[in-house]
C-alpha cells in the first residue's frame, strides 16, 4: 500500500529534458509528508540492522533521501557531487547518463579503509551514476555492495549493470515501458 501510494505520488513529465525521455520527477514525492516520509521509512526497514558505516548520495537528488535516511540509521553521510564544488582533495570518475554525460567526485578523506558503505539515489535509471559513484568509494577501499532507490526504471538496465559490478539493488517503486 504505501509502495503503491509513493508511485502514485510521482508526476511524469514527457520530452524532459530531452524529447523522447519519460523524466519521472520525484520533488512530488518531497512536497507530500506522507509519500516523503514513507520513502525514509522503507528504507530504515530495508537496510537496518545491515552493518553499514556510512550512506553516500549522488548529487542532487540522492541528497534528499541519503541524508535523512543517514540520520534515522544514525550514521554519516557522504556527499558525492558534481565537478569543482568539494573544497578538499577528491577523486573524479566520469560516466555516461540516459540523456549526457557526467563526472562525480568524492573527498579523498570522507572514506576510510573498510567502511560499509550504501549508495542512495532517487532513482536508478542505466545505472551509470551509482556506477561511477562506487567505483570512486571502491578506490578508497570502501565495500559496496548496495544500493536503495525511491524509482526504478527497468527497461534501462540498471539493476543487471548493477548486479555486474557486485551491488544488490533495491528500490521502492518502478515505471516500466521507458
Ligand atoms: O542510472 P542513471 O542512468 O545514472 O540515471 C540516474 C541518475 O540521473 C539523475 O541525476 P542527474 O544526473 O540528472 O542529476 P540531478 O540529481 O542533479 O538532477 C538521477 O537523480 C540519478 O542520479
Ligand atoms: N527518466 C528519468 N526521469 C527522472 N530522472 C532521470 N534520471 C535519468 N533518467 C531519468
Amino acid at each position: 500500500m504505501t509502495a503503491e501510494y509513493i508511485k502514485s505520488v510521482v508526476k511524469t513529465v514527457p520530452d524532459y529534458p530531452k524529447p523522447g525521455i519519460l523524466f519521472r520527477d520525484v520533488t512530488s514525492v518531497l512536497e507530500d509528508h506522507k509519500a516523503f516520509s514513507s520513502c525514509i521509512s522503507l528504507l530504515v526497514e530495508k537496510y537496518q540492522g545491515m552493518g553499514f558505516t556510512k550512506i553516500a548520495g549522488t548529487e542532487a537528488r540522492g541528497f534528499l533521501f541519503g541524508a535523512p535516511l543517514a540520520i534515522e540509521m544514525g550514521i554519516g553521510f557522504v556527499p558525492v557531487r558534481k565537478p569543482n564544488k568539494l573544497p578538499r582533495e577528491v577523486v573524479s570518475e566520469s560516466y555516461e547518463l540516459e540523456y549526457g554525460m557526467d563526472t562525480l567526485e568524492i573527498h579523498k578523506d570522507a572514506i576510510e579503509l573498510g567502511d560499509k558503505v550504501l549508495l542512495i539515489d532517487d532513482l536508478l535509471a542505466t545505472g551509470g551514476t551509482i556506477a561511477a559513484s562506487a567505483k570512486l568509494i571502491r578506490s578508497l577501499g570502501g565495500e559496496i555492495n548496495h544500493a536503495g532507490f525511491v524509482i526504478n526504471l527497468p527497461d534501462l538496465g540498471g539493476k543487471q549493470k548493477l548486479s555486474a559490478l557486485d551491488i544488490e539493488s533495491y528500490s521502492i517503486c518502478e515505471f516500466e515501458g521507458e
